[in-house]
């Protein structure tokens, strides 16, 4: 059964941003991305975050998605204060709850794509059936090919089935289109608004395109690591309406 998509805040938080900071340091240099930055991310929605470049998307994805901690301020997933979890908790809030998709696939390049999405359920309690999975990617048909087989929207594709098949509560995707030309970036982000509708899977997408970002329920416009403009639609559009 399809859910409704998620647009409004009555739904409750899956991650809450409160107050985080982010300094890198280098040497002598410190670079401040995030100060005070505060986001409430909520059950079941598709979350646009766009941006110029150096804005802080990725450091922001990488906190959420546990790769990164903060220098200052809480992270919470489902209320539980990630800040203060140990490496063996925080690992397996990645494994059990998170699903990343990237530009750049990442796939294991001696690994069947079958096979790469099986390794991904393999390590976690309840995962998604994976014929089901591939089938829904439509590549049932290329499930025995390797990476190098495939061309770079199928492998996308994997990759996006890959993340699927753990059945993450969040699914985080990183510039998913980057790569791909824009009729097969449209297939690719069809899918994610599919695995959003029916699975309610909670999805983060960043991208500096604003016109994906139409897609979303809601976009979050970042500027030199604050929130320049939160945008909520109300009827999003479909991916094939999307002209870039
Ligand atoms: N590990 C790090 N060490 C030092 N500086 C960093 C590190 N990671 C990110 N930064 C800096 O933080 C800022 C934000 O980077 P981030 O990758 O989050 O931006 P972005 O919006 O994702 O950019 P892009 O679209 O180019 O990927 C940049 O100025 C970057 O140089």
């Amino acid at each position: 059964m399809e859910t409704d998509s998620a647009t409004q805040p009555e739904r409750p938080a899956i991650v809450q941003l409160d107050h985080v900071g982010r300094v890198f340091t280098m040497g002598e240099v410190k670079v401040e991305v995030l100060r005070d930055f505060c986001l409430d991310i909520y059950e079941g929605e598709f979350l646009a975050v766009v941006g110029p470049s150096g804005s802080g998307k990725s450091t922001i994805l990488n906190l959420v998605g546990g790769l990164d901690q903060p220098t200052s301020g809480q992270i919470l997933f489902r209320g539980e204060d990630l800040t203060s979890a140990t490496n063996r908790r925080l690992t397996s809030y990645r494994r059990d709850h998170v699903g990343f998709v990237f530009q750049f696939y990442n796939l294991a390049p001696n690994l069947t794509a079958r096979e790469n999405v099986l390794t991904a359920t393999e390590i976690v309690r309840d995962p998604a059936d994976v014929d089901e999975v591939l089938e829904m990617v439509g590549l049932t048909e290329r499930a025995d090919h390797f990476p190098a087989q495939l061309s770079g929207g199928e492998q996308q594709r994997v990759a996006i089935a890959r993340a699927v098949a753990k059945n993450p509560s969040l699914l985080l995707c990183d510039e998913p289109t980057g790569a791909l030309d824009y009729a097969t970036g449209i297939k690719a982000l069809r899918l994610l608004v599919d695995v959003n509708r029916r699975m309610g899977t909670t999805i983060v997408l960043i991208t500096h395109n604003s016109a994906i970002a139409e897609t979303a329920n809601r976009v979050v416009h970042l500027r030199s690591g604050q929130i320049s403009e939160m945008v909520v639609n109300e009827h999003p559009i479909a991916p094939e309406e999307v002209t870039w």
